[in-house]
């Protein structure tokens, strides 16, 4: 057992790091751990009721993956589409920068201009940082466009290193450590990718990686970040589950073992088994600082850590949004749709067109009672987007009543009761269409008409403000 001093940021952290323990294990046969990845079945999780500590970091923050994750599973943005979203992103992380990076490729001179115009913005946050090739000219580049910080793929299971890479654990660790040195050489601060750190053998080889890494921050005073990649989506939070599936014990071992601090730590999730939000929080709650997102979980497959979900987990987990403006994300979702041409699927979460709109008749009429009852938080005030009921043939008096007090913007006294005469007669004929035989929802024009007409025949003035 030896003690070590890593410092980082002015500060001194005495780490007693157990260096001798955790030497590498350079199997002969690639270890893909059958028991858990049988491939023709389900993946299994299995369970040593190992269980690991809490250790929430002080301050946690969203790095942001759109223009590199998200933009590799879809249509290229254009430079203008960019910097626009840039610009959203740095509202919506606010004045703390919870929106802390957001990562770029270097790789064309659209992306390279895209960057331009993004430091041109002259923004504190989300700072710009790369994704490059490892070669010594692609670090040149990065620094001479005047970034500190680089992505570096490192893929650690033996999936990859024997199958992919074709190489030893001893070999493509070597490789991986030429490769930071010579980006510490150049003076940018490496940010390792560790992809597919779910199935990797993590006492084996990640950890005494992740402790070669701590030794090279050391000698070059250079900080080293090490980035958790669940690229197959296998994650799992289960207290007790054993690792490399385990997130806890992941960030645990990763943390105590090899003695990298919280705030060099992030997560970066994969949505294939449902689990890409709730393991990201799980990350921060054991000990990552940082968790890497992109908007709406557009990324590979079945996508990343949906960003604006993190944005709210965040708030549940803190107590309070540090300062993000999370009303920007309605924002952003009507930019995707209507200039991008992006349909966000109408039942999510936050986003979605149906995320607050409530369709039963009987969840129409406790809304009219007290909003409360049926949304989630004040998604008016959090996300401008008062809660709503669309109408069809099951959603009765309240649900009419409801839209048209939400539609014409009815506060207080002026709100109409679901028994009055006017929504009678809107519900004469709502049900005359369905009894006509339509499937369909009516539309808001529709319904507007409607309300309209009948309020002409009563000769009612709904002294409104059309929405
Ligand atoms: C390419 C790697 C770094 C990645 O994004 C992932 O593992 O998901």
């Amino acid at each position: 057992m030896q003690n070590r001093q890593v410092r980082m940021n002015g500060k001194t952290n005495l780490l007693e790091l157990e260096e001798h323990m955790y030497p590498l294990v350079d199997v002969e046969t690639p270890n893909v751990f059958r028991n858990l990845f049988p491939y023709s079945e389900v993946p299994k999780v299995a369970f040593n009721d190992r269980i690991v500590p809490h250790h929430m970091p002080g301050e946690i923050w969203i790095t942001d993956t759109t223009f590199r994750d998200g933009q590799q599973s879809r249509a290229p943005y254009t430079t203008d589409q960019i910097v626009t979203i840039f610009d959203y992103l740095h509202r919506l992380g606010g004045p703390n920068g919870k929106i802390r990076q957001s990562e770029f490729f270097l790789y064309s001179k659209k992306d390279r201009d895209a960057v331009y115009k993004c430091l041109e913005r002259g923004y504190q946050f989300p700072e710009v940082t790369s994704w490059i090739r490892a070669s010594k000219k692609d670090f040149q580049l990065v620094r001479d466009i005047g970034l500190k910080e680089t992505g570096i793929l490192v893929s650690c299971s033996d999936y990859h290193i024997f199958y992919k890479m074709k190489m030893t654990r001893k070999q493509a660790m070597e490789h991986y450590l030429s490769v930071i040195r010579e980006c510490l050489e150049t003076g940018i601060s490496p940010r390792c990718h560790l992809e597919d750190i779910t199935r990797a053998d993590i006492y084996g080889y990640v950890i005494p990686f992740c402790l070669e890494l701590m030794r090279l921050m050391e000698e070059y005073r250079i900080p080293i970040k090490v980035r958790c990649c669940d690229t197959m989506g296998l994650g799992v939070n289960y207290a007790g589950a054993v690792i490399p599936r385990s997130v806890q014990g992941i960030i645990y071992g990763i943390m105590t073992h090899a003695g990298v601090p919280s705030q060099l730590i992030e997560w970066h999730g994969h949505n294939d088994f449902y689990k890409a939000v709730s393991n990201s929080s799980t990350a921060w709650l054991y000990g990552a600082c940082g968790v890497n997102c992109s908007l709406f979980g557009i990324g590979e497959r079945t996508g990343n850590t949906p960003l604006e979900a993190m944005v709210f987990e965040y708030g549940q987990l803190k107590g309070d949004l540090g300062g993000m403006d999370s009303r920007v994300i309605t924002e952003l979702a009507e930019y995707y749709e209507k200039e991008i041409g992006y349909e966000i699927p109408e039942r999510t979460p936050f986003v979605g067109k149906s995320f607050n709109i409530t369709k039963a008749g009987i969840h129409a009429d406790g809304l009219l009672k007290n909003e409360e009852i049926y949304n989630i938080f004040d998604t008016e005030k959090l996300l401008n987007r008062p809660v709503e009921v669309s109408v069809s043939n099951t959603s009765g008096l309240a649900g009419i009543a409801h839209w048209i007090n939400t539609h014409y913007h009815l506060k207080g006294d002026r709100q109409l009761d679901k028994n009055c005469e006017l929504v009678q007669q809107v519900k004469e004929w709502v049900d005359a269409q369905y009894e006509e035989g339509r499937v369909t929802d009516l539309t808001g024009e529709e319904l507007k008409r409607a309300v309209d007409g009948a309020a002409g025949r009563l000769m009612m003035e709904l002294d409104i403000e059309d929405m």
